[in-house]
């Protein structure tokens, strides 16, 4: 459903992504893990249409996204990281204001954001401005707007950063019933372990290339290999974590110049 052919980009000149190629099929949870730095969020802005590829394509569909980028967002539904919504909005108002640019008939829009709100724990809430909202609640009408329009193909960006324990809970289930209903996902995230747990696929990206596209199962057998290994020990995180701490509270204590 969604294909990366060879896509690259550069910033002035530097590569931060370089022949990036990958798919998700229909009914497919694949996950995009990697490293701060090592491409993800530049790989997202590529597929949501946001920025330009140097070279290479993204194809929907079969069809290159930037033949009509309008007509493949409404396609697309994506929950980013940071909740830079319109926080002056009410949840109801922000879904409403979602519904309405992706053209949707009113009573559709108010059944559809209404009941999405209520499953989401966020009905007593729905009129107060988003302003008020916890990191976690604001996660959930994000999540709540990407689902208003029936999309085919789910980008969630870091989307358990703010949900507390039962709503992750409820996201993991979330993704397994989109995909049972024929859905496309995308779930990037820096944290093997979810991934691991959530995706059918793993795609593993460091520093701006792709390392391993397989089965989660098959991770642990791939860590032993040579190319592999850096990039897992950032990804876990658990080699230099402690030297790193040690070095950073000596630093703090550091009295004299
Ligand atoms: N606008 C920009 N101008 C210059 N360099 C950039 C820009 N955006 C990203 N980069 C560089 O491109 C590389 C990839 O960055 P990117 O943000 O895609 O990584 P990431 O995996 O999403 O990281 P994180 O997990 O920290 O968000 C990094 O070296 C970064 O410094």
């Amino acid at each position: 459903m969604l294909e990366l052919h060879n896509v690259s980009r550069s910033y002035r000149g530097i590569p931060a992504i370089a022949n990036v190629n990958f798919r998700v099929g229909t009914g497919e949870i694949v996950g995009y893990l990697g490293a701060n730095g090592s491409g993800k969020s530049t790989t997202v802005k590529i597929i949501t249409g946001i920025l330009q590829p140097n070279d290479g394509k993204v194809l929907f569909e079969g069809v290159d996204i930037r033949a009509d980028l309008a007509g493949f967002r409404a396609k697309l539904g994506y929950v980013p990281e940071e909740a830079h919504v319109y926080t002056y909005l009410s949840g109801l108002e922000y879904l409403q204001l979602v519904g309405r640019l992706r053209g949707m008939p009113e009573p559709l829009i108010q059944l559809k954001a209404n009941k999405l709100l209520r499953l989401l724990g966020l009905e007593s809430w729905r009129h107060s401005p988003i302003s008020a909202y916890s990191k976690g609640m604001k996660q959930r009408v994000l999540i709540a707007a990407a689902l208003m329009h029936d999309p085919k193909l789910l980008v969630f960006d870091e989307p358990l950063s703010g949900l507390d324990v039962d709503s992750a809970r409820l996201f993991k289930d979330l993704l397994q019933q989109l995909a049972a209903s024929g859905k496309a996902i995308l779930y990037i995230s820096h944290v093997l372990e979810v991934v691991e747990q959530i995706c059918d696929r793993v795609v593993v990206i460091a520093q701006g290339r792709i390392l391993a596209d397989t089965a989660p199962s098959e991770l642990t057998r791939l860590m032993k290999l040579a190319n592999l290994e850096s990039a897992f020990a950032q990804l876990v995180q658990q080699q230099d974590t402690k030297v790193l701490a040690r070095e950073l509270v000596e630093t703090m204590l550091v009295e004299h110049a």
